[in-house]
């Protein structure tokens, strides 16, 4: 059903240059841990890369965008047409994603996965089987065949990152409604009721939310995906930008990439991802717990530490975007910090 590449073992970490890294950190002029969480970043990065020097310099951002038919009943708080107007405004540079890519020096790629775009909107790539998935509600979102091609649109989209030979990669998403699908699926694959998972996304209120996690219950009930395999799962009540980022974070790890995880939406990709390959697990690293309700117990799932908590809830790539830059400079600590021996300052007594 799925490309047999999904399941293709992604590189181990390399031990030489992870105890290496861990070496050098014990050797800086610093207290033993003293910089905390940054210390293991860098040498889990340094494992990652296989290198003595972690980088994270060049982090291409990638947002995929999708159209979703659950949004008929009513589950979201904005218009469907934001999505493909959105696509505009980040090809335009308007989009907060759009802002940070340019502080950050990162390229910005528009994937349209599958909105109901009837043209090709100028700036963006085009790489969808059909136009928006189905509503869920009362049939599969996705046909096995489509699932497996938005698979394919985020390794090819992986696959033109890569000439660029980016330190890490972000994965962002765009698609009025997903909130609804992602509760779905980490509700699917976790066994949890919606009522634990499904959030206020762009800003729904509690009866609005009371409303959601019931379609999203009755819609796990109607195609019997509790506990079911992740690509089951995805075809009931999946998203072809959500299925497309799981086939990118699968495929960047293949090619020892990490991916810096973003906000509910990715983590939930993510999720689906480690399900399908547990081998591309250590190459997540997680950003940040954003304000959407499931995050926590996704992230608890994924065994994931964030890095920073602003009570986000943008998606886009956003909160992966705004960790960046720790990352960066837990990387620079690592490589640029002078050792005892190298400052002469006196270690600990032996
Ligand atoms: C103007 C605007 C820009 C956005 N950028 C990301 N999202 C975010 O909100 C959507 C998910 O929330 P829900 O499931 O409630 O529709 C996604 O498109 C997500 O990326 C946006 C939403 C809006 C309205
Ligand atoms: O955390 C996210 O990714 C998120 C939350 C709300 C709306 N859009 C995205």
């Amino acid at each position: 059903m799925l490309p047999d590449w999904v399941t293709q073992k992604c590189p181990e970490i390399s031990a030489v240059h992870r105890e290496a890294a861990i070496a050098r950190q014990a050797q800086l002029t610093k207290p033993t841990g003293a910089l905390g969480r940054l210390e293991q970043l860098a040498i889990e990065l340094a494992g990652l890369q296989a290198t003595k020097q972690p980088r994270a310099a060049r982090v291409p951002i990638i947002i995929f965008a999708g159209d979703h038919g659950i949004v008929a009943q009513g589950v979201s708080a904005y218009p469907q047409g934001v999505t493909i107007a959105m696509m505009a405004n980040f090809a335009s540079g308007g989009a907060a994603i759009s802002v940070l890519a340019r502080e950050l020096g990162s390229s910005l790629e528009v994937v349209d996965a599958g909105t109901l775009a009837p043209e090709a909107v100028a700036g963006i790539v085009i790489d969808k089987p059909r136009s928006g998935t189905r509503d869920f509600s009362v049939e599969a979102a996705l046909a096995p065949s489509e699932l497996a091609f938005a698979f394919e649109a985020g390794q090819r989209a992986v696959a033109r990152a890569e000439a660029s030979q980016p330190d890490l990669l972000i994965f962002g998403e765009m698609g009025i409604g997903n909130t609804t699908t992602s509760a779905a699926i980490a509700a699917s694959l976790l066994g949890v009721s919606a009522e634990e998972i499904a959030g206020s996304g762009t800003g729904i209120d509690a009866a609005g939310r009371a409303h959601k996690a019931r379609v999203i219950d009755a819609a796990i009930a109607r195609h019997g995906v509790a506990g079911a395999p992740p690509e089951k799962i995805l075809c009931a009540v999946g998203g072809l930008e959500i299925a497309a980022i799981c086939g990118a974070i699968i495929a960047a790890a293949q090619r020892r990439i990490p991916v810096l995880i973003d906000g509910f939406i990715v983590s939930v990709a993510a999720l689906t991802a480690v399900r399908l390959n547990p081998s591309c697990q250590p190459f997540l690293l997680p950003s940040h717990q954003s304000a959407e309700q499931g995050h926590r117990l996704v992230l608890r799932a994924l065994n994931a530490q964030p890095l920073i908590s602003l009570d986000l809830r943008l998606g886009e790539g956003s909160g992966a975007a705004i960790a960046l830059p720790l990352v960066r400079l837990a990387c620079s600590l690592h490589n640029g910090m002078a050792t005892f021996a190298q400052a002469n300052v006196p270690d600990r007594p032996a």
